[in-house]
Protein backbone atom coordinates (compact mmCIF):
# COMPACT_ATOMS: atom_id res chain seq x y z
CA UNK A 1 0.00 0.00 0.00
CA UNK A 2 1.15 3.49 -0.99
CA UNK A 3 0.83 5.76 2.12
CA UNK A 4 -1.01 9.35 1.19
CA UNK A 5 0.93 12.21 2.87
CA UNK A 6 3.40 12.12 6.28
CA UNK A 7 1.62 8.67 6.93
CA UNK A 8 3.55 5.59 7.27
CA UNK A 9 3.64 2.28 8.64
CA UNK A 10 4.95 1.76 12.32
CA UNK A 11 6.17 -1.54 11.71
CA UNK A 12 8.96 0.41 8.89
CA UNK A 13 10.19 2.39 11.34
CA UNK A 14 10.14 0.15 15.06
CA UNK A 15 9.37 -3.81 14.59
CA UNK A 16 10.07 -4.27 17.85
CA UNK A 17 6.55 -2.65 19.24
CA UNK A 18 4.43 -5.10 19.38
CA UNK A 19 1.18 -4.47 17.29
CA UNK A 20 -2.62 -6.00 18.27
CA UNK A 21 -4.74 -3.81 16.40
CA UNK A 22 -8.21 -5.06 17.64
CA UNK A 23 -10.22 -2.93 15.03
CA UNK A 24 -8.55 -5.76 12.53
CA UNK A 25 -10.45 -8.40 14.10
CA UNK A 26 -13.29 -9.59 15.91
CA UNK A 27 -12.00 -9.18 19.43
CA UNK A 28 -13.47 -5.73 19.81
CA UNK A 29 -16.57 -3.89 21.34
CA UNK A 30 -18.44 -4.43 17.53
CA UNK A 31 -17.28 -7.93 17.52
CA UNK A 32 -16.48 -7.85 13.71
CA UNK A 33 -13.74 -6.53 12.11
CA UNK A 34 -14.14 -2.30 11.19
CA UNK A 35 -14.65 -0.65 7.59
CA UNK A 36 -11.67 0.31 6.45
CA UNK A 37 -9.10 -1.88 8.81
CA UNK A 38 -8.14 -4.34 5.75
CA UNK A 39 -5.41 -5.28 7.58
CA UNK A 40 -3.68 -5.53 11.17
CA UNK A 41 -0.88 -2.24 10.79
CA UNK A 42 -0.84 0.58 13.04
CA UNK A 43 -0.32 3.72 10.27
CA UNK A 44 0.64 6.63 12.01
CA UNK A 45 1.86 9.84 10.84
CA UNK A 46 5.95 9.77 10.68
CA UNK A 47 6.85 12.36 13.70
CA UNK A 48 4.30 9.95 15.85
CA UNK A 49 5.83 6.64 14.85
CA UNK A 50 9.65 8.41 15.68
CA UNK A 51 8.62 9.45 19.24
CA UNK A 52 6.82 6.13 19.63
CA UNK A 53 9.98 4.65 18.77
CA UNK A 54 12.36 6.48 21.34
CA UNK A 55 9.03 5.74 24.03
CA UNK A 56 9.99 2.18 23.27
CA UNK A 57 13.86 2.61 23.26
CA UNK A 58 13.34 3.67 27.27
CA UNK A 59 10.90 1.08 27.93
CA UNK A 60 12.91 -1.71 26.52
CA UNK A 61 15.93 -0.94 29.07
CA UNK A 62 13.16 -2.11 31.81
CA UNK A 63 12.60 -5.13 29.75
CA UNK A 64 9.25 -3.39 28.64
CA UNK A 65 7.15 -2.83 25.50
CA UNK A 66 4.56 -0.92 23.87
CA UNK A 67 1.63 -2.55 22.82
CA UNK A 68 -0.51 -0.78 20.05
CA UNK A 69 -4.44 -1.66 19.90
CA UNK A 70 -5.42 1.31 17.20
CA UNK A 71 -3.65 4.14 15.19
CA UNK A 72 -4.65 5.80 12.14
CA UNK A 73 -8.52 4.95 12.35
CA UNK A 74 -10.11 5.91 8.62
CA UNK A 75 -13.03 8.07 9.24
CA UNK A 76 -15.51 4.80 7.56
CA UNK A 77 -14.41 2.93 10.72
CA UNK A 78 -15.76 5.93 13.30
CA UNK A 79 -19.11 6.02 10.84
CA UNK A 80 -19.10 2.08 11.34
CA UNK A 81 -18.63 2.48 15.00
CA UNK A 82 -21.51 4.98 15.25
CA UNK A 83 -24.23 2.76 13.15
CA UNK A 84 -23.29 -0.19 15.44
CA UNK A 85 -24.15 2.10 18.36
CA UNK A 86 -27.81 2.30 16.68
CA UNK A 87 -28.50 -0.86 15.40
CA UNK A 88 -30.72 -1.40 18.45
CA UNK A 89 -29.60 -4.52 20.71
CA UNK A 90 -26.70 -5.51 22.96
CA UNK A 91 -24.83 -8.60 22.69
CA UNK A 92 -23.34 -10.01 26.04
CA UNK A 93 -20.15 -9.44 24.00
CA UNK A 94 -20.46 -5.78 24.00
CA UNK A 95 -21.55 -5.97 27.54
CA UNK A 96 -18.02 -6.86 28.23
CA UNK A 97 -16.60 -3.83 27.20
CA UNK A 98 -19.75 -1.15 28.38
CA UNK A 99 -21.08 -2.97 31.34
CA UNK A 100 -22.89 -0.20 32.95
CA UNK A 101 -23.45 2.68 30.25
CA UNK A 102 -26.30 1.75 27.14
CA UNK A 103 -24.49 2.16 24.08
CA UNK A 104 -26.08 4.99 22.45
CA UNK A 105 -24.44 7.09 25.16
CA UNK A 106 -21.19 6.03 24.39
CA UNK A 107 -20.57 9.43 21.91
CA UNK A 108 -22.47 11.61 24.34
CA UNK A 109 -20.27 10.53 27.26
CA UNK A 110 -16.70 10.89 25.56
CA UNK A 111 -15.73 7.41 24.99
CA UNK A 112 -15.60 7.10 20.79
CA UNK A 113 -15.85 10.11 18.81
CA UNK A 114 -17.64 10.11 15.54
CA UNK A 115 -15.02 12.50 14.11
CA UNK A 116 -12.17 11.05 15.59
CA UNK A 117 -8.00 12.58 15.83
CA UNK A 118 -7.36 8.50 15.41
CA UNK A 119 -8.44 9.73 11.46
CA UNK A 120 -5.63 12.47 11.50
CA UNK A 121 -2.95 9.69 12.42
CA UNK A 122 -1.71 11.29 15.80
CA UNK A 123 -3.98 9.76 17.92
CA UNK A 124 -3.05 6.05 19.62
CA UNK A 125 -4.31 3.40 22.01
CA UNK A 126 -1.95 1.32 23.37
CA UNK A 127 -1.12 -0.60 26.19
CA UNK A 128 2.41 -1.39 27.84
CA UNK A 129 3.59 -5.33 28.02
CA UNK A 130 5.75 -6.79 30.71
CA UNK A 131 8.46 -8.74 28.25
CA UNK A 132 9.81 -10.97 31.84
CA UNK A 133 5.85 -12.06 32.28
CA UNK A 134 3.67 -14.91 31.06
CA UNK A 135 1.83 -13.47 27.85
CA UNK A 136 0.78 -16.92 26.46
CA UNK A 137 -2.72 -16.56 27.11
CA UNK A 138 -4.80 -16.17 23.42
CA UNK A 139 -8.31 -14.46 23.64
CA UNK A 140 -11.00 -17.44 23.09
CA UNK A 141 -14.37 -16.00 21.43
CA UNK A 142 -16.08 -19.31 22.78
CA UNK A 143 -15.31 -18.00 26.73
CA UNK A 144 -17.61 -16.13 28.65
CA UNK A 145 -14.91 -13.69 29.93
CA UNK A 146 -15.91 -11.53 33.17
CA UNK A 147 -16.42 -7.82 32.12
CA UNK A 148 -13.51 -5.32 31.51
CA UNK A 149 -14.09 -4.06 35.14
CA UNK A 150 -13.65 -7.82 36.72
CA UNK A 151 -10.33 -8.77 38.27
CA UNK A 152 -7.52 -9.22 35.39
CA UNK A 153 -7.84 -13.49 36.03
CA UNK A 154 -11.52 -13.08 34.93
CA UNK A 155 -11.21 -11.07 32.24
CA UNK A 156 -10.70 -11.46 28.25
CA UNK A 157 -6.76 -11.58 28.25
CA UNK A 158 -4.91 -9.35 26.64
CA UNK A 159 -0.95 -9.97 26.75
CA UNK A 160 -0.01 -7.08 28.84
CA UNK A 161 0.30 -5.76 32.35
CA UNK A 162 -3.25 -5.40 34.25
CA UNK A 163 -3.91 -1.58 34.22
CA UNK A 164 -6.97 -2.44 36.18
CA UNK A 165 -9.95 -2.94 33.18
CA UNK A 166 -9.24 -4.21 29.63
CA UNK A 167 -8.73 -2.31 26.31
CA UNK A 168 -11.51 0.24 25.75
CA UNK A 169 -13.62 -0.70 29.18
CA UNK A 170 -15.74 2.27 28.91
CA UNK A 171 -16.63 2.75 32.75
CA UNK A 172 -15.19 5.20 35.11
CA UNK A 173 -12.92 2.55 36.67
CA UNK A 174 -11.37 3.09 32.59
CA UNK A 175 -10.67 6.69 33.63
CA UNK A 176 -6.70 7.14 33.80
CA UNK A 177 -7.17 8.80 37.62
CA UNK A 178 -9.65 6.64 38.80
CA UNK A 179 -9.36 5.45 42.20
CA UNK A 180 -11.40 2.08 42.11
CA UNK A 181 -7.93 0.46 41.28
CA UNK A 182 -5.19 -0.84 42.85
CA UNK A 183 -1.68 0.61 44.08
CA UNK A 184 0.19 -1.81 41.46
CA UNK A 185 -2.33 -0.53 38.77
CA UNK A 186 -1.77 3.02 39.35
CA UNK A 187 1.45 2.66 39.34
CA UNK A 188 1.35 1.32 35.77
CA UNK A 189 -0.45 3.97 34.44
CA UNK A 190 1.10 6.50 36.02
CA UNK A 191 4.89 4.65 34.06
CA UNK A 192 2.86 4.66 30.85
CA UNK A 193 1.65 7.83 31.37
CA UNK A 194 5.20 9.15 31.98
CA UNK A 195 7.10 7.52 29.29
CA UNK A 196 4.50 8.69 26.88
CA UNK A 197 4.64 12.50 27.88
CA UNK A 198 8.66 12.49 28.25
CA UNK A 199 8.16 12.40 24.16
CA UNK A 200 5.14 14.93 24.13
CA UNK A 201 2.40 12.91 23.99
CA UNK A 202 -1.29 13.57 26.72
CA UNK A 203 -3.44 10.83 27.60
CA UNK A 204 -6.85 11.11 27.20
CA UNK A 205 -8.78 11.54 30.79
CA UNK A 206 -11.55 9.26 30.07
CA UNK A 207 -9.13 6.30 28.27
CA UNK A 208 -6.19 5.26 30.41
CA UNK A 209 -5.25 3.66 26.61
CA UNK A 210 -5.62 7.17 24.76
CA UNK A 211 -2.76 9.42 23.65
CA UNK A 212 -2.58 12.09 21.06
CA UNK A 213 0.76 14.03 19.99
CA UNK A 214 -0.56 17.88 19.74
CA UNK A 215 0.31 19.46 16.81
CA UNK A 216 0.93 16.55 14.39
CA UNK A 217 -2.50 15.72 13.25
CA UNK A 218 -4.51 17.97 10.75
CA UNK A 219 -7.06 16.94 8.66
CA UNK A 220 -8.82 13.61 8.64
CA UNK A 221 -8.57 10.99 5.93
CA UNK A 222 -10.66 8.10 4.84
CA UNK A 223 -8.35 5.70 3.12
CA UNK A 224 -8.03 1.59 4.22
CA UNK A 225 -5.72 0.40 5.83
CA UNK A 226 -4.43 -2.34 3.37
CA UNK A 227 -1.64 -4.74 4.39
CA UNK A 228 1.78 -3.31 4.05
CA UNK A 229 4.37 -4.76 0.87
CA UNK A 230 7.75 -4.69 1.68
C1 LIG B 1 -13.06 4.06 20.88
C2 LIG B 1 -11.80 4.36 21.66
N1 LIG B 1 -10.82 3.38 21.39
C3 LIG B 1 -11.29 5.74 21.31
O1 LIG B 1 -10.32 5.87 20.61
N2 LIG B 1 -12.01 6.77 21.78
C4 LIG B 1 -11.72 8.11 21.36
C5 LIG B 1 -12.54 9.11 22.12
C6 LIG B 1 -11.95 8.26 19.86
O2 LIG B 1 -12.83 7.59 19.31
O3 LIG B 1 -11.26 9.10 19.27
ZN1 LIG C 1 -8.24 6.09 21.05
Amino acid sequence: QTLPGDFVFLRDIDPSIIQDIRYATSNNFVGRPLAGYNAGECVVKREVGLRLKAVQQELSAQNLSLKMFDCYRPARASLDMVKWSQNGHETAAERRYNPKIPKTELFRLGYIASRSQHSTGAALDLTLVDLKADNSAKFDPAKAYADCTAPVEARAPEGSVDMGTGYDCTDAKGHTAATSINAEQRTWRKRLVAAMARQGFVNYSKEWWHFSLPGAGGAAYDFPIQPRRR
